[in-house]
């Protein structure tokens, strides 16, 4: 049996009834520490991030960041030499020749994105077997993945590999195999200010947490130019002595009966949380009435109540996970799986496209929901809040001179609420992925604010 990687300090294994082991903490994390620092093992950017970051560090091309294409398959971008030649010694010097035979494969085109891949980040992992072979009986990360538990679809070896199967010698298919059981149960997805840009594998990550839809802990990635990333475990609220650390592995605001699917297909278990517990047993049978009537205003017009208060300018989130479970029974309709979808997409094209007003309205009944059925702290939480105050503000620069002053007034305590919302959410997130982003937005037009 492989030994694995020391513990991040104030974490220990203790064993879970259905989950093999569960990390708890041995002293208190107060709300916004960062639990766990954890180096990426293996990396690998989506389609849609090629040639707009450096592969292996994955830092963004910018005016001081000039990326520089491999000269043998010009399909890899690097921001120097030293991210090249670790990726060239680590897996590239083993896929570099074949990498654009196998990319224009019909094998590799007909996989959606997410798949491609993850069969290149196979591919690399299995290119590097050297150190799978020299770290599996050390106490590294490789030696670490190898004792995970292997996942629900470990025996169907599916993916396609851009070292082709046949020239595998045994021993090296073997070890594909092993890590193909432990690859689809154990692979996260990389983001920046929440937009998936690349898949990994975080051993020790792996290790330690499980999933809760309701988790006390959420990961972000932290990027350095010519380092590995890095992945944080951060505390989204103070975690007590003696209780587990979980992760969401999927979005909590996805429908009941689809994270259950999902969980069981990728990860072999059912979530027996007390978002799950709940969902299950007022699993709306219809749809809320349809949008645009009176039946449905009441619906939302309650649930923003119910969630946030009823004068929008001293709007509170609540701070305790749970809300939903005090939730009146004539709002469970939103938990319906076509509503979620249906609301967001009123938000995102009236924010674009007017009527502002809509948009507000629409803005404002999504993070109702939101902070319902996230945690509270959620990093989503934070980010929707800040689009709604961008989304008043625009309201705000629109208006003709004709707005009354009363009403400008209330728009602007509106953005400011909002705005505070998202700084306290994001700010207990902590910085992460690429420079810039929703903290230094907030600060732009807090400034903007105060200079009116
Ligand atoms: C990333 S590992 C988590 C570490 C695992 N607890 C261990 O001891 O190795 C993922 C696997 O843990 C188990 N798991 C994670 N969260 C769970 C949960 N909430 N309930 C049941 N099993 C869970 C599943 O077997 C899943 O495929």
């Amino acid at each position: 049996m492989a030994v694995s990687e020391a513990l991040p300090p104030r974490v220990r294994l203790e064993p879970h009834l259905t989950a093999r082991n569960a990390a708890v903490s041995t002293s208190p994390f107060p709300s916004g520490s960062v639990i766990a620092t954890i180096p990426g093992l293996a990396t690998c950017l989506l389609p849609s991030d090629k040639g707009k970051r450096c592969d292996a560090c994955h830092i963004l091309q910018s005016d001081a960041v000039t990326l520089k294409r491999c000269s043998g398959c010009a399909s890899f971008w690097y921001c120097g030499t030293l991210c090249q030649t670790r990726a060239w010694k680590a897996h590239h010097k083993k896929l570099c020749k074949n990498f654009n035979t196998f990319t224009t494969s019909t094998e590799y085109q007909v996989l959606t994105p997410h798949d491609q891949v993850d069969a290149l980040l196979l591919s690399q992992m299995i290119a590097d077997s050297a150190s799978w072979r020299a770290e599996q009986s050390s106490s590294g990360p490789h030696a670490t993945f190898l004792d995970l538990l292997k996942g629900p679809r470990a025996d169907v070896f599916e993916l396609p590999l851009c070292l082709p199967k046949g020239a595998l010698p045994s021993e090296s298919l073997t070890l594909a195999q092993e890590l193909y059981g432990r690859f689809g149960n154990n692979n996260f997805a990389l983001h920046s200010h929440l937009n998936a840009y690349a898949h990994g594998v975080f051993p020790l990550a792996s290790r330690l947490f499980n999933h809760s839809c309701v988790p006390n802990a959420a990961c972000k990635y932290i990027l350095r130019p010519s380092e590995s990333v890095a992945m944080q475990v951060v505390a989204l609220r103070d975690i007590a002595e003696g209780e587990e650390i979980t992760i969401p592995y999927l979005d909590p605001a996805l429908p009941y009966q689809t994270r259950q699917e999902a969980l069981q297909v990728n990860y072999g278990f059912g979530c027996e949380c007390r978002l799950c517990r709940f969902q299950s047993r007022v699993r709306p049978a219809e749809a809320p009435p349809e949008r645009g009537t009176d039946a449905l205003r009441d619906i939302e017009t309650s649930l923003r109540a119910f969630a946030l208060g009823a004068d929008a300018q001293s709007m509170r989130v609540p701070t305790a996970p749970g809300t939903f479970e005090s939730m009146p029974a004539m709002l469970h309709p939103v938990f319906h799986e076509t509503y979620l979808p249906a609301l967001s997409e009123v938000f995102s094209k009236t924010s674009h496209e007017g009527p502002y007003v809509d948009a507000v309205e629409a803005g404002l009944t999504l993070l109702a929901l939101y902070v319902v059925v996230y945690p509270p702290q959620y990093p989503q939480i934070g980010m929707h809040a800040l689009e709604l105050s961008k989304t008043i503000w625009n309201v705000i620069c629109t208006a003709g001179p004709d707005v009354p002053a009363r009403e400008s007034e209330v728009l602007e305590a509106q953005t400011k609420r909002f705005l505070e919302i998202a700084a306290s959410v994001l700010q207990n997130f902590g910085p992460e992925g690429d420079e810039g982003g929703p903290l230094e937005e907030i600060q732009m037009l807090r400034d903007a604010l105060t200079s009116q």
